[in-house]
């Protein structure tokens, strides 16, 4: 099955700009687009460091499923453990999206909700991703939005806050 994925990552800890990177070397040859790093203020109440941020888009022989042990595969090698939700961490990588055959899947399963639930409330992962999309779509339960009006949609102080540092990771 070839599909086409959209994964956002990010990090906190360590060295953010050596751990998103590992997500583009692990792509290879299947990665379409990556963004600037983009420094982004924490989402998510939890008082901590900015984040790194990067959005990728790529194609590859994976199912959903395989997208999602991908970026746990990923996880794990960056040493990531979970303490404290939406807390700080050496590398977190989400499935956005995914299209088969050119639709979107989507699935509430709570073990790979698609597409992510909480993307189209983040800046993090809207921004970066018109940078590589300016006319990327995404479902959402009142229908396809274009990322540009979820974007417009936000707080703009949270919008704002999303820099990008011009630097690929
Ligand atoms: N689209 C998705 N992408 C990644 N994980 C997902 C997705 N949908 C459901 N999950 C599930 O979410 C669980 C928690 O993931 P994770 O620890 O990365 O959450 P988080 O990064 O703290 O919060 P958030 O999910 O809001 O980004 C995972 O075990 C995974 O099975
Ligand atoms: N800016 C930003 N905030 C976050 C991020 C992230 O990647 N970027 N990841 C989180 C874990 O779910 C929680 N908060």
């Amino acid at each position: 099955m070839t599909t086409r994925v959209v994964l956002s990552a990010g990090s906190n800890i360590g060295d953010s700009r050596a751990h998103l990177r590992t997500v583009v070397d692990a792509l290879g040859d299947d990665l379409r687009a990556v963004s600037d790093v983009h420094v982004t203020p924490p989402w998510g109440g939890v008082e901590q460091d900015d984040f790194a941020n990067i959005t990728l888009i790529a194609d590859g022989d994976r199912t959903p499923r395989e997208w999602l042990e991908f970026c746990w595969e990923l996880e794990r090698a960056a040493d990531r453990v979970r303490e404290i939700r939406w807390g700080p961490r050496t590398l977190d990588v989400d499935v956005v999206s995914v299209e088969a055959d050119g639709e979107p899947v989507v699935s509430d399963d709570e073990a790979l909700t698609l597409p992510h639930p909480r993307a189209r409330d983040r800046a993090f992962v809207l921004v970066p991703w018109l940078q590589i999309d300016s006319d990327a779509q995404l479902w959402t339960p009142d229908g396809v939005r274009p990322v540009a009006d979820l974007v417009a949609a936000l707080d703009p102080a949270e919008v704002a806050g999303v820099h990008s540092t011009g630097e690929q990771p």
